[in-house]
């Protein structure tokens, strides 16, 4: 049987998670628009694209194996799910919002009694009750942010990331309840062989994370700076060197490097008679 992998159908964790799921070698068929199954060519796993909200409850109750989908959610609705990884995107935090006339400065200046509007109605309460706070639950499905302009609601608590949205809409941000990103879950007490295949997909997404920081850099260098190459380059014995047939005045070098460092090398590399260089991306880098 293969393991059923619930991906988000739409939102924004959709577009990541396919990708993250190919560049990790899994062979999406048809994953495109609109779909709501697609088989995977290699790897024993099918694919059903659903609500982000909706995954945890299926993971939950097992009618899915695993799934793509928030923390934040995972917090909200589901008991009884085992995180297996996080993914690193999808990053934002449940956040308290006042109005910025409000004149609440702190959360020791929210009044009992005060009215929040939120999406997310378990986590709220779990909160303001943690911090002794009394204060009455307007649950909403969505655009939590105009909530207090309607006068519906004295304050909010929502997804911030950015923060432009909140401020927008003349919101504040008090204090932050809660950070997320996309996670990949699992319903407790999968089978032992199932389990061991979803660890495998784990070990195939952290080595496309790690990837996703460092570029494949290969130069032309003169052997006489060849030494003072390696004094900037990285590497446990600096980079790779091989010889170019028929030239003893220079070698080709190859290194993974960080992205942040491209910049500079490169111009270090330049100053120091470099030619050829080459900077070419990574999909996977399995360690
Ligand atoms: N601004 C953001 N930046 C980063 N991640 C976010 C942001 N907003 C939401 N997310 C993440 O994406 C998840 C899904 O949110 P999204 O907006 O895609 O769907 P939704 O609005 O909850 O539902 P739907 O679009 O299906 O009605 C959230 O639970 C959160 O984990
Ligand atoms: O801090 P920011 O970068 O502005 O992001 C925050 C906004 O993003 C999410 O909404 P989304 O854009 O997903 O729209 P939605 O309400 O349709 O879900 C969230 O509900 C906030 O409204
Ligand atoms: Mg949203």
């Amino acid at each position: 049987m293969p393991i059923k992998l619930a991906v988000p159908n739409k939102g924004r964790l959709n577009e990541r998670s396919l990708e993250m799921l190919k560049r990790a070698g899994l062979e999406i068929e048809n994953g495109g628009d609109r779909l709501l199954f697609a088989s995977v060519k290699n790897g024993n796993f099918s694919v059903l694209f659903l609500r982000a909200q909706d995954i945890v409850r299926f993971v939950q109750t097992g009618a899915v194996d695993a799934g793509i989908t928030g923390w934040d959610l995972v917090l909200e609705n589901g008991n009884g799910v085992e995180l297996v990884r996080e993914m690193g995107f999808g990053k934002c935090r449940l956040s308290v919002a006042v109005p910025e006339s409000s004149g609440i400065n702190s959360l020791e200046d929210i009044a009992d009694g005060s009215r929040v509007a939120t999406s997310f109605p378990n986590m709220t309460k779990q909160f303001f009750e943690s911090i002794g706070k009394k204060v009455e639950i307007a649950v909403i499905s969505g655009a939590a942010e105009v909530m207090p302009r309607m006068g519906v609601a004295d304050f909010i608590t929502d997804l911030v990331s950015s923060g432009s949205t909140l401020k927008s809409n003349n919101l504040r941000e008090l204090a932050v309840i809660s950070d997320s990103q996309a996670v990949l879950i699992a319903s407790k007490n999968l089978h032992s062989e199932k389990m061991k295949e979803l660890e495998e997909l784990a070990n195939a997404l952290e080595s496309v994370e790690i990837a996703e920081h460092k570029k494949y850099l290969m130069a032309d260098v003169p052997v006489a700076v060849l030494d003072e190459v390696r004094t900037f380059l990285p590497g446990i014995d600096g980079p790779t060197v091989m010889n170019i047939a028929g030239r003893d005045d220079v070698v080709a070098i190859h290194v993974v490097i960080d992205k942040s460092q491209i910049y500079n090398t490169v111009n270090k590399l330049k100053k120091l008679g470099a030619s050829g260089i080459l900077i070419v991306p990574i999909d996977r880098m399995v360690p």
